[in-house]
């Protein structure tokens, strides 16, 4: 069992420290309101019949698909598309497990966090999806209830991309902007964390144990293929960070790995006729057989619980077909539950409320600052600004 080491000593040296900064720093009195970490995310239907709302919701989103006639075209497109990505989620189960997942990293996270960085305790997670329940209102309503004035932002997105992260705190900004999230509310935000120690720890145990299903003779030989859903290459071509970043990972769990096994990113889930990042994850199996490369693991780096993309179209579609292509495929887990993982979100909480406590960083990192060369959406600029100023 290999364990991270570096994040472990930084957790560490955070619990021990922290508490010389809460007597410097005016440690608040018992009974406060909590430190609001609020869990930006996607989300996804918890049940079969909330899938046309979730489409209807991300259709409407402009930061993800900008459309002529958003608001007449989006509920269209979404009604058509619905009985398919119904059945989707029917066969994987019945729902996306997203809600379920960000709850329980949420609250252990929570929990962790209470030890690591006391001076800012009592420590809440809320969740706010941007395309299904709990949505961002219901949360700021949740925030404004229990009087929170200190809340950071914190992607679920270990990359970052405009249309992902981007788009959710854009939302945050409507809502903070127009006093729904109550007044005075001192806001910061953790933006990306592809590279974290603990992280690249999580996925490759995960991947180690999907390895060891393979016959140890001949184990190097399996081709690890990173797989992420795609991006539109209008939006790579703007200068979105998120290939550069996904990219990063990859070579940070290469690095954890040894380079014990030969590698690819490839990338999955194209939606609609326009241009996306590749190759695809499909082809690249078939490509793979085709070489007479028969063993293969998928790992879904960019997305830290089980969704219709894990459990449908990499266990159902693509690994069904590899194996008709005589190959043994493997898919290495979801990060879901893994206490590795969890850990990694206290940390990467830890740091942030510290440094910032400490005025060591700002509200939002310096790359947050950089619009993309070429974003000509208004809402970037504004929101950047008001995150810069801690949410003022
Ligand atoms: C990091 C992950 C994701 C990026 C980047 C991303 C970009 C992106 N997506 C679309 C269009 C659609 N995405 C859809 C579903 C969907 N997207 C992600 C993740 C990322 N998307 C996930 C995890 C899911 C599924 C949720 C689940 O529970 O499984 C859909 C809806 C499904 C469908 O109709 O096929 C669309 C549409 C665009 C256009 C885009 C970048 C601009
Ligand atoms: S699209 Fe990237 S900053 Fe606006
Ligand atoms: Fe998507």
């Amino acid at each position: 069992m290999h364990k991270f080491p570096q994040a472990r000593a930084l957790a560490r040296s955070l619990s021990t420290r922290s508490r010389g900064l809460a007597t410097l720093h005016n440690a608040p009195p018992a009974g406060k309101s909590p430190t609001g970490i609020v869990m930006l995310n996607m989300g996804g239907p918890a049940t079969v019949p909330e899938t046309n709302d979730f489409l209807r919701n991300l259709f409407m989103d402009g930061d993800l698909i900008p459309l002529p006639f958003q608001s007449l075209i989006a509920p269209w497109i979404a009604r058509r598309r619905t009985p398919q990505i119904e059945q989707q989620y029917a066969d994987i189960g019945g729902g996306s497990p997203i809600l379920r997942y960000t709850r329980l990293q949420g609250e252990r996270m929570a929990a962790l966090l209470d030890e690591l960085h006391p001076a800012t305790a009592p420590h809440k997670a809320y969740i706010a999806f941007r395309y299904a329940k709990p949505l961002t209102d219901e949360t700021a309503a949740e925030m404004k209830r229990d009087g929170v004035k200190r809340a950071v932002a914190f992607t679920q997105y270990p990359q970052y991309s405009c249309s992902t992260t981007g788009s959710s705190l854009n939302e945050l900004w409507r809502k903070g902007r127009s006093g729904a999230l109550g007044e005075g509310v001192e806001w910061s935000v953790i933006d990306r964390w592809g590279t974290h120690p603990g992280f690249v720890e999580a996925i490759a145990q995960n991947i180690e144990r999907a390895l060891s299903k393979f016959d140890e003779a001949t184990r190097s030989d399996v081709v690890l293929m990173f797989s992420a859903h795609s991006l539109p290459m209008s939006v790579v071509n703007r200068g979105d960070p998120y290939v550069l970043e996904v990219s990063a990972s990859v070579a940070a769990v290469m690095d954890r790995l040894g380079h014990s096994n030969p590698y690819r990113l490839v990338w999955q889930s194209q939606v609609g006729p326009s241009a996306w990042m590749g190759m695809k994850t499909g082809e690249a199996l078939k490509g793979l057989a085709r070489l007479g490369r028969k063993k293969a693991i998928l790992v879904p780096i960019a997305f830290t619980s089980d969704h219709i993309e894990t459990l449908y179209e990499l266990d159902l579609e693509y690994a069904k077909e590899a194996r008709e292509l005589g190959m043994q495929v493997e898919r290495s887990d979801s990060l879901n539950d893994s206490p590795v993982f969890i850990r990694a979100l206290a940390d990467l909480a830890a740091t942030h409320l510290k440094e910032y406590s400490a005025g060591a960083i700002g509200s939002t990192s310096l790359q947050m600052g950089l619009r993309c060369p070429g974003c000509t959406n208004a809402t970037c600029a504004q929101q950047k600004t008001w995150f810069a100023r801690g949410g003022r």
